[in-house]
């Protein structure tokens, strides 16, 4: 296996990510429903970003994007007066931060030597709710009179304000908006209902592609609520079970990047809303690990190596590198026993393998492995 060394580091840009998870509500009415419920019992939003898209073109998302300087802009403090505010604003006692490898990479951004006035988790709470309200039009809020509870029920999206257009139009042009809109509905951004799920770094897969360092919230609502897409970074939604997106995927209908695939996988492990709602409470304080994919180029397609597979190394060499092997992905997998990967076979068609197990209290998807006949 060789790698190939480039000096020049990237940048990555700090961004947040929330999957939101909505219970299936039986219809009330005698009319037959327009799909059978999903399997698991619940639906995942994704977005399809728009063609035009510098990054990920044309891909299904869970909405998400860049942090702005706006969301730990120290003006949330008054607005989350009187019940929340620093240290915790009421999420409990920090989570650890698992980051073993690697270091935090160097974001380039001026705003990020913490001297903003909000905590880091509560300003990329504020940034995925900001990204769902721009991008999907779902407003993730919560009346300012009403403080959650310790052990908070499934959130509710808020219904859209009048004007809702205009607003996101300002939002998206200057996200200090955001702020005001919350003002204006005297709500906060509900933090509380997000709940950490995963971190992914972008792999170094060519030169001058873009970097992210994305944290993952999860959130679970007990309805879908509409999606209006902005038509502009975002041209469709589909709200699907986990094995409904894997079907549509493999089906080619959609197009889903690595770690999205991943986390869509991991969350089949659920059989129900409530198994996914009180997973997600019981390990609110154990913290994310922050996950590296490697890129194994094989001679017939590709491995993004995960941490705890016995070909990951923990080398910043590989922050800026690939690795690279003249052996077919077959012969690769046979050589292994200890595997935390997604085989890449060809674009629609991927396979995860994992003999490993989970660590702090989260759990890996099940192994997929595809027939020869799809091959
Ligand atoms: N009408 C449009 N069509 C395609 N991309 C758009 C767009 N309007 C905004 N974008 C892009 O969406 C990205 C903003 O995403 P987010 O707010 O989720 O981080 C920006 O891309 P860049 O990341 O290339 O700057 C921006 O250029
Ligand atoms: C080799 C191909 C890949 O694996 S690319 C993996 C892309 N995914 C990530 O980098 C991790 C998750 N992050 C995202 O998906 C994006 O950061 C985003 C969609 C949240 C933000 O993008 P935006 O353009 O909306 O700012
Ligand atoms: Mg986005």
């Amino acid at each position: 296996m060789s790698s190939s060394l480039r000096p020049v580091p990237s940048r990555w840009r700090r961004a947040a990510s929330i999957v939101l998870a909505a219970g299936w509500t039986r219809p009330e009415t005698a009319t037959p429903p327009s799909r059978p419920p999903p399997a698991e019992g619940f639906r995942l939003l994704l977005l399809q970003r728009s063609p035009h898209q510098g990054f990920m073109p044309g891909a299904h998302v869970f909405p998400g994007g860049v942090l702005d300087a706006a969301d730990r802009s120290a003006d949330w403090l008054g607005l989350f007066a009187p019940h929340h505010g620093p240290p915790g604003f009421g999420l409990g006692p920090a989570p650890f931060s698992r980051a073993a490898f690697p270091s935090p990479p160097d974001t380039g951004d001026s705003n990020a030597d913490n001297t903003g006035a909000l905590p880091e988790d509560v300003a990329f709470r504020i940034c995925a709710v900001r990204e769902a309200f721009e991008e999907a039009g779902v407003l993730l809020l919560r009346p300012r009179t009403s403080p959650p509870g310790p052990e908070p029920g499934p959130g509710l999206a808020l219904e859209p304000p009048p004007g809702l257009a205009a607003w996101r139009a300002r939002v998206r042009r200057d996200p200090r908006h955001f702020l005001r809109l919350c003002a204006y509905l005297d709500c906060t951004p509900d933090i509380w209902a997000l709940h950490n799920w995963s971190a992914w770094l972008t792999p170094f897969y060519r030169s001058a592609t873009r970097r992210f360092d994305t944290a993952f919230f999860l959130c679970c609502l007990r309805e879908p609520p509409p999606v209006y897409p902005d038509s502009a970074e975002v041209v469709g939604y589909q709200w699907s079970s986990p094995s409904e997106t894997t079907e549509s995927f493999l089906s080619k209908e959609i197009w889903l990047a690595p770690p999205q695939f991943y986390e869509v996988r991991r969350l089949a492990n659920f059989a129900s809303f409530s198994d996914l709602h009180k997973f997600c409470l019981g390990r609110a304080l154990e913290g994310l690990e922050r996950w590296l994919p490697i890129i194994l180029l094989t001679a017939d397609g590709m491995v993004h190596l995960l941490p705890g597979d016995e070909l990951y190394l923990e080398d910043s060499d590989f922050l800026e590198n690939l690795m690279s092997t003249e052996k077919k992905t077959e012969e690769i997998m046979k050589e292994g026993k200890q595997f935390h990967r997604i085989v890449i076979h060809n674009r629609h068609l991927y396979d995860i393998h994992v003999t490993v197990q989970s660590k702090h209290k989260h759990v890996y998807p099940k192994n997929s492995v595809v027939s020869k006949s799809h091959l």
